[in-house]
């Protein structure tokens, strides 16, 4: 398999592309928990949608989401090839050229928001075309390469999702479900960083201006901090908008408790394992609050159930 030749930009193609790469194109691991928040707006939204109508909602969502990380994959190919973390991904690998991951990525943008519009709603479909155009455009080609801040803002791309299930149900966007695009808007940057304190050397080497890298590691957990204390009482407005009960609040309180106290853990230890447990368990926090607004909402099934 004659499969990297040379750098990035001089790479010969060699080989083809197997199935599992256009997989990876999609960014599958973060993709099932954007599918799942989507999932959780569709179940809480009040109102009914038929069942199939739902699957393919949440269908779109999953498309649309891979779809942008394919593009986000051939545009940042030059600083994948460079990082640790991405240089095995199938383009700086060489097993896929560049225009095929950007085809692949275009064709599934456009696929998931005309079907979204068509079989479902155009509410949901506007706000599924920003989410991918905010993750494209406005964070990978825009601001990535431009500013620290640069996933504070393009963090809404990867908020829009519930708002999307709310809108597939309802078609509209209320209070509530903005309230949900916020919790995963200001989740964003203490996910992040926390990644970004422990593969700082990878964004370095990249010459991409993450904030541990260009602010320093003191100022990133101070700035997570900041984010991580809105958080606090963010996740309980669900439960002060009527669309979440007290076992969602408990739940809620008690992970966000946890996460401060990672969060403060961090800011007092320079250790990597402790910045990649707070990493983890950013995920795993996300998880729980939009698994508890369903559980909480067990009643919103008969949205899918049209009944
Ligand atoms: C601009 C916003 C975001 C940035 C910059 C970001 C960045 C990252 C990075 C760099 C990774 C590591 C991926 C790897 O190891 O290759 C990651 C992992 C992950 N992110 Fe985020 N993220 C963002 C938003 C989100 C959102 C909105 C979600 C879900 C709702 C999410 C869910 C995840 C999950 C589940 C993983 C683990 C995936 C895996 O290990 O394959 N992220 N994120
Ligand atoms: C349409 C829709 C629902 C879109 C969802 C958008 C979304 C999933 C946004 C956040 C995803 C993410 C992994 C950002 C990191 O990009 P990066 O380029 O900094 O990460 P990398 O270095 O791993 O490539």
């Amino acid at each position: 398999m004659d499969n990297i030749i040379g750098t990035a930009e001089t790479t010969s193609y060699g080989s083809v592309a197997q199935v599992a790469d256009f997989w990876a194109l999609l960014k599958p691991g973060v993709m099932y928990l954007v599918v799942f928040t989507g999932f959780s707006g569709l179940m809480i939204a009040p109102g009914t949608i038929h069942p199939f109508l739902g699957c393919v909602a949440l269908l779109c969502i999953a498309i649309a989401s891979g779809g942008a990380g394919a593009i986000n994959m051939w545009y940042d190919r030059d600083i994948d090839a460079i990082m640790t973390r991405t240089k095995k991904r199938p383009i700086p690998a060489g097993r896929m050229a560049p225009d095929v991951a950007l085809s692949f990525g275009v064709i599934l943008s456009i696929f998931s928001v005309m079907l979204m519009g068509l079989a479902v709603n155009w509410t949901a479909a506007i706000l599924l075309a920003l989410a991918n155009g905010f993750y494209v455009f406005v964070y990978t080609m825009f601001l990535k390469r431009r500013t620290p801040q640069n996933i504070v803002i393009g963090g809404a791309a990867g908020a829009f999702p519930p708002m999307v299930g709310w809108a597939a149900v309802t078609g509209t966007v209320s209070i509530e479900s903005i309230v949900l695009f916020l919790i995963i808007f200001m989740w964003t940057p203490p996910h992040f960083w926390a990644l970004a304190l422990y593969k700082d050397g990878d964004y370095a080497a990249a010459k991409i201006p993450m904030l541990p890298v260009v602010a320093g590691r003191k100022n990133t957990k101070w700035q997570m901090l900041v984010y991580t204390l809105i958080l606090l009482p963010l996740v309980l407005a669900p439960v002060y908008f009527g669309v979440a009960g007290m076992l969602y609040g408990g739940v809620a309180l008690a992970a966000s408790l946890y996460f401060l106290y990672l969060n403060i853990c961090v800011l007092r230890s320079e250790e990597d394992k402790v910045a990649k447990k707070m990493f983890f368990f950013s995920i795993l926090y996300l998880f729980l609050l939009f698994a508890m607004l369903i559980i909480d909402r067990a009643p919103g099934i008969m949205n899918l159930i049209g009944g």
